[in-house]
């Protein structure tokens, strides 16, 4: 699949880091590190602009190791970019940590995942089908 691409930044375009990844590496474009302070969130710029084909979304997810070394992640986790979005692609990152993060210019600060979506049409009705699970949920299942 073809994803057009702006790409603003220095930086390559972002890479699959082996064969088989699904997310390719987004890296902050920055003039000058930026220091995240515990709990403090910052919108962090990639330089990419994409134009999705129709049906498709990308996320904005977390990447492992900067949230199990650092506690950073995705505030919005998953974000989502739309097809119809043609601004550039940012990451809202949060410090869940006791310590200041700083971020460099270059650094893989989160990952695109390009998924396929569906979109609905609402069928409206007097009622659903019934279930065996019918409207129980948070933890209903296993309870005698
Ligand atoms: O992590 C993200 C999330 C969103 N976006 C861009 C692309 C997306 O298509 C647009 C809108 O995102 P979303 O729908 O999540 O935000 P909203 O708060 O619902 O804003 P809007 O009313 O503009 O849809 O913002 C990003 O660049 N990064
Ligand atoms: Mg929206």
């Amino acid at each position: 699949m073809q994803i057009k691409v702006i790409n603003k930044s220095h930086h390559p375009l972002p890479q699959y880091q082996t064969p088989l990844s699904a997310g390719l590496d987004l890296r902050a474009v920055l003039e000058e590190p930026v220091a995240l302070q515990p709990l403090e969130r910052k919108l962090i710029p990639t330089g990419l602009y994409i134009e999705l084909p129709d049906g498709y979304e990308a996320q904005v997810r977390p990447r492992s190791g900067l949230a199990f070394k650092h506690g950073l992640t995705v505030l919005n986790s998953p974000g989502t970019i739309d097809a119809d979005y043609r601004g550039e692609v940012k990451v809202l990152l949060v410090n869940l940590s006791n310590d200041v993060f700083n971020i460099e210019d270059g650094e893989r600060v989160a990952q695109l995942i390009v998924a396929k979506h569906e979109t609905v049409e609402w069928e409206p009705v007097e009622e659903l089908s019934s279930t065996e699970r019918g409207a129980g949920g948070y933890g209903s299942t296993g309870k005698k």
